[in-house]
């Protein structure tokens, strides 16, 4: 049988706050191509630990290893291309739609892949005219579609999803989880925090997180 591989380790990991102890001689694996669900209660640091997970937060002791490689030693263009974390308020750039969706090809240097944008824009239902709307027009479940689009653009491996539904109206939300079983089902990893009971009940691989521990 194949052994289950890790895409991401967490080993002995402190992480502290304003004397505060968030995680402490934390251990998680997350599983590739794993649709990993965490839960908790609030303030348990489910928030924290995928910050810590995406590398915009540093812990003060432990490794955070991906593929093999401790996070701090990949540079980080790289990593954000691999690791991609989306937050329940997305910070849209620019002014148009389409200028959050050539950003992500210009800082890699790479061709914008207009059918890719196309293929995206259609699979979270946005009429592909949304590419010249003002950002500033959008609603807050088209702005959150629209973030979703940016963060897959380049493919990345994982997603790190914080809250990604929440504040959605039922239509945006079904998109939005259908659009996460699509990504799952074509081999991507995905690890997600929310309190909606409905995604809890339906979680593929639901954890726990408890004060400073996963149960
Ligand atoms: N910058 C900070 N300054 C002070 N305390 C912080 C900071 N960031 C996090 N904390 C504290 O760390 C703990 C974990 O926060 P975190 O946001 O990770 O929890 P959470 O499980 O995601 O909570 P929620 O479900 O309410 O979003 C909380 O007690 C929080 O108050």
């Amino acid at each position: 049988m194949k052994m289950a591989e890790a895409i991401i380790t967490i080993n002995d990991l402190d992480y502290t706050v304003k004397d505060h102890t968030v995680l402490q001689d934390f251990n998680m694996q997350v599983i590739k191509g794993d649709y990993l669900t965490i839960a908790g209660p609030s303030g348990s640091g489910k928030s924290t630990l995928l910050k810590l997970m995406a590398g915009f937060l540093s812990p003060d002791r432990g490794t955070i290893v991906y593929q093999g490689q401790d996070i701090t030693t990949y540079p980080i263009t790289a990593y954000r291309q691999q690791v991609s974390y989306c937050i329940q308020q997305p910070l849209l750039f620019g002014t148009t739609v389409m200028d959050n969706f050539t950003f992500p090809y210009q800082i890699n240097n790479q061709a914008v892949d207009h059918d890719r944008i196309q293929h995206l824009l259609a699979a979270v239902d946005l009429p592909q005219e949304y590419t010249q709307k003002k950002i500033t027009e959008l609603s807050g479940g088209e702005r959150q579609r629209v973030a979703l689009v940016r963060n897959l653009l380049l493919e990345p491996q994982v997603l790190l999803l914080d809250e990604v539904t929440a504040g959605l109206d039922e239509r945006s939300k079904q998109i939005v989880l259908d659009l996460l079983a699509v990504e799952h089902q074509r081999g991507k990893t995905l690890v997600k925090v929310t309190h909606d009971t409905d995604e809890i009940h339906m979680a593929h691989h639901l954890v726990h997180l408890e004060k400073g521990g996963v149960s």
